[in-house]
Parts: C-alpha cells; structure tokens; sequence
C-alpha cells in the first residue's frame, strides 16, 4: 500500500433530522481505516440524511461522530476536506456550464496541485484527459457520474461518502465505477461509507453492510455468503 492510510470513521448514537422532523435515529457505527462499508435500505430511510450528517451539512441533533478520534461537529467543510473527507453527492453536484477541467480543479485549493491529481484520476476514467475543455452538462449520465466520483478522489481522499452513484447507470459504467473504487483502496487504503440500492454494486465493492431502516440500523454484517440473502430481506417489501 502507498500514499496515506485511510480515515477512521467512529458514529455514537448519532440522530438528526429536518425541521420536527427526526430522520436519523441513534445510529452507531464504527468503520476502521481502510474498511469500505455499504449502507443499504429503501427509498427515504434516511441514507442521504446520514451522509449528510456526517459532513455537517444536516446537523447533529445528539450524539457524536468522530473521524480519526476527533470530533466532526464544529468542523467547516474547509477542514472536513483537510482531514481526507471525499464526497461523491446524489444530486446536481457538476456545474454544467463549466468544463471537466474545470469542475475538477474546483475540487482544489491550488492549481499546483492540478497536475498530479489529474493523472490520477485520468488512471480510472481515461475518457476525461481527451475531453477536459468539453462542457460538463454535455456529457452522458454515466459520464456524469464518473465525473462526480473523479472530483471526490482528486485529493486522495482518506475517507470516501458515495450517494448512490451506480443509480440509472448501465453495467459497463458500473464496472468502472466499482474497478475504480476497488484501486483507490488497493492504493491508498481509502476508508469508504457507500450508500447504495444497487446489491450487486455494494457487494462489489463493500467487505462489510449495514441496513437502515426508519432511520436505525436494522442489520449488519459482513460481507460474505450469507450477505445477500440477508440484504435482500431489508430491500423487499
Ligand atoms: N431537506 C429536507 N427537508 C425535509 N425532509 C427531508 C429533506 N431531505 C430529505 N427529507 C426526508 O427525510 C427522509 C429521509 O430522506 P433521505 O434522502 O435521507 O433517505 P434515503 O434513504 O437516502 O432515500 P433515497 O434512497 O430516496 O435517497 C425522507 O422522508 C425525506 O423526504
């Protein structure tokens, strides 16, 4: 393994929501440096909520959630970022009207640092060196999707969030995504946390699972033969 080992991720107790609202219920869970965790359940279970929560961008109601033993909870994004957080979001993340190029040194402070981070992720998705001045909002919706998880990984990320990025996607952008996914921890050990519906995707690229549902972890588990039978059971009506 090269490069920065990844992230600890520690969730207490964790509960938050919108409004009167309380969405995420007392979730705990703890993700070791290196480990890559899929988070599975329905529609409106409260996945994104979590994710969001752990980024601060929805607040903590009660408890704690640590990355690397220390606290996340007065953190800016700014400092998220200086610890290794990536994000790779569900929902109009790319500025449409700005190039590739573009979209992806947003993801930096410094242009210094363009050069390196560039060939990295033209290492996974090597379509994106030949189109960098192409608008964003041009390109296909797996070509999206692989531009949004590009940018999460220009800063080699130590702990990467994942918002469903396989939804809609054909097979063969999802063997990319997941063969990229697979290298960024060969390499770097990168902590992962992928919320995913897609069950072969997440068992791809997860060694461990958990299933929310109604806003607490229903089941968890390793990933292993019984590991689909189990998910299944948690997706089903
Ligand atoms: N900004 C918001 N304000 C109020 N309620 C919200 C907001 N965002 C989400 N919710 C509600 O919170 C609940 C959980 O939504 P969340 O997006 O976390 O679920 P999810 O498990 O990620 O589902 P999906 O797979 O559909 O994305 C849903 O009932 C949703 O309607």
């Amino acid at each position: 393994m090269t490069g920065a080992a990844g992230a600890g991720l520690v969730l207490t107790e964790v509960s938050s929501g919108y409004g009167a609202v309380s969405i995420v219920r007392g979730v705990s869970l703890a993700i070791r440096p290196g480990e890559s965790v899929a988070l599975l359940g329905k529609n409106g279970m409260g996945k994104t909520t979590l994710l969001k929560t752990i980024l601060g961008l929805v607040g903590l109601r009660s408890g704690a959630i640590a990355i690397d033993g220390r606290s996340v909870a007065d953190l800016s994004p700014a400092k998220l970022v200086a610890l290794g957080v990536g994000y790779a979001p569900q929902e109009q993340p790319l500025f449409q009207d700005l190039s590739i190029r573009d979209n992806l040194r947003l993801a930096l402070a410094s242009d210094r640092l363009l050069p390196e981070a560039l060939a990295r992720v033209f290492g996974h998705f090597p379509f994106l060196k030949d189109r960098l001045s192409q608008r964003a909002g041009t390109l296909s919706g797996g070509e999206q999707k692989m531009l949004i998880l590009a940018r999460a990984l220009m800063l080699r990320p130590r702990l990467l969030l994942i918002d469903e990025i396989s939804e809609g996607l054909q097979p063969s952008v999802v063997d990319r995504i997941a063969a990229a996914l697979a290298a960024e921890r060969v390499a770097n050990g990168t902590t992962m946390l992928i919320v995913e519906q897609n069950l072969d995707f997440a068992l791809r690229v997860a060694n461990r699972w958990a299933a929310l549902k109604l806003g607490e972890i229903d089941d968890e588990g390793p990933v292993d033969g019984d590991a689909r039978a189990r998910i299944l059971r948690h997706l089903s009506v």
